[in-house]
């Protein structure tokens, strides 16, 4: 990296892409999502204009909140040198979460948690793209001990020490090089959701499950939630098309109260779902418990309205999810992110990230391959979520080859949007928003 290598200024931008026109991405709470993106560019001084973005994801209203939140964390990156950020990670994300006068906003949730997210992510893009490599390869060439430092263990060490995140670290080391080979042949196993929106007509599903199995896709994942009489109606219909021996997930998006999910389930654990997604309020740690116990053997997952590290670590000291589905930017981005893998491992549930949105598959699966070659080495019941919206955006977008992410190649944390994109998207100035807020 460029011994000099300064952050001196920011750029943020509100990108909004009206998908609720199609429906694409609608759920039983988010009936008309528009996927956006709170983006921040970092400006350095590299002779070649060298910079960092990160995003964080909402769904359109509030998006300008975001954004606000990102401008209000300009002081503790700018005039920042990329070298002394990289030579303490875990101590330049306390300083993030830290501010003294922000870190009242949450502490690390909402918001300002949200902003964190995009800038967190950002200086590890520019940390990559500065060293050549791709995120998940500038991860998983650190030491067990360059990798610990990234992280700040306040508020889990009784859940798991800096000592014994090394031990488990230590022990996947000597093997890191064979499973990136194999990541490199057969890339990371991935689901859709895109069949499965629930503003989609009958119709539309069934075409959709028809091309995702053609596809190689051996998971697929439906909204449930509105009215059970739907649900089991578009259950039987998804079943017909990708018969029994496909794994069928179910997301409830928070629908239910606790007693309400563990009733629902029991009509529809005859379609046989692997898993009931967000079946209640992402904050009911003891919910999420009951019905865990409820609904076996159909596992409870959770984790993208998961707020921080210190929720995850309950809900695994609970037993009250299975699979555990980080969410690259609702946490405080990459470092945060790390921690929650770590804890996972050590409770043995695997981590399902949930992705989709506008970047989010782009930025997972990194994540993914970091949890694989560096910290469990395993696949087992290990699966990306893939959504078939927005890459074209892009610079570096997924490639899907039978139903895997295959790796990605090019330095940073695969997040660059094109430029014209970012015009064109822009909030409400850009010429897409123009049209829609004439009409
Ligand atoms: C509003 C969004 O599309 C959600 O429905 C989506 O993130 C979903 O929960 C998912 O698991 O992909
Ligand atoms: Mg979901």
């Amino acid at each position: 990296m460029q011994s000099n290598l300064l952050i001196t200024d920011i750029e943020v931008r509100d990108i909004r892409f009206p998908t609720s026109k199609l429906l694409d991405g609608s759920d039983a709470m988010n009936p008309d999502p528009d996927y956006s993106a709170a983006y921040v560019i970092l400006k350095t001084n590299h002779p070649q204009n060298l910079e960092g973005h990160g995003l964080t994801f909402t769904i359109g209203r509030g998006n300008e909140l975001c954004v606000a939140a990102i401008n209000s964390l300009r002081h503790l990156v700018v005039g920042k040198s990329m070298n002394d950020i990289a030579s303490d990670m875990g101590g330049f994300w306390k300083a993030i979460t830290g501010d003294s006068q922000l870190r009242w906003l949450g502490p690390e949730k909402g918001v300002i948690h949200l902003a964190t997210g995009a800038m967190v992510n950002a200086v590890w893009d520019l940390y990559a793209k500065a060293e050549g490599k791709p995120l998940w390869q500038l991860l998983s060439e650190m030491t067990p001990e360059e990798f610990v430092s990234c992280i700040d263990f306040t508020y889990i060490t009784d859940a798991i020490t800096k000592e014994e995140a090394l031990t488990m670290l230590k022990e996947k080391e000597a093997s890191k090089q064979d499973r990136i080979n194999e990541l490199k042949t057969t890339g990371y196993p991935a689901y859709t959701t895109s069949a499965g929106w629930l503003g989609y007509s009958d119709e539309k599903m069934r075409k959709l499950c028809r091309a995702a199995k053609e596809e190689g896709f051996t998971h697929m994942k439906m909204k449930v939630g509105s009215n059970l009489e739907d649900d089991m109606r578009r259950a039987s219909i998804i079943r017909e098309e990708i018969g029994d021996d496909l794994r069928l997930m179910m997301d409830a998006n928070q629908k239910w109260d606790v007693d309400e999910a563990i009733e629902n389930m029991a009509s529809l654990a005859k379609y046989n779902p692997y898993w009931i997604e967000e079946p209640t309020s992402p904050d009911d740690i003891l919910g999420h418990a009951k019905i865990a116990r409820a609904v076996a053997p159909i596992k409870v997952a959770t984790g993208e309205h998961c707020q921080n590290r210190v929720m995850f670590k309950q809900l695994l000291q609970a037993n009250a999810i299975e699979i555990c589905q980080i969410d690259s930017c609702r946490v405080g981005g990459v470092n945060e992110i790390l921690a929650i893998l770590l804890m996972a491992a050590k409770f043995k549930v695997p981590v399902c990230p949930h992705a989709g949105g506008v970047g989010l598959c782009e930025y997972v699966q990194h994540l993914s391959m970091i949890d694989y070659i560096v910290i469990t080495g395993s696949l087992e019941n290990r699966i990306i979520e893939y959504v078939d919206h927005l890459h074209e955006h892009f610079i570096d977008p997924v490639v899907i080859e039978n139903g895997h992410y295959m790796m990605p190649t090019l330095p940073g944390y695969s997040i660059e949007m094109k430029a014209d994109s970012m015009d064109q998207f822009e909030y409400p100035q850009g010429e897409i928003w123009q049209a829609e807020l004439k009409n």
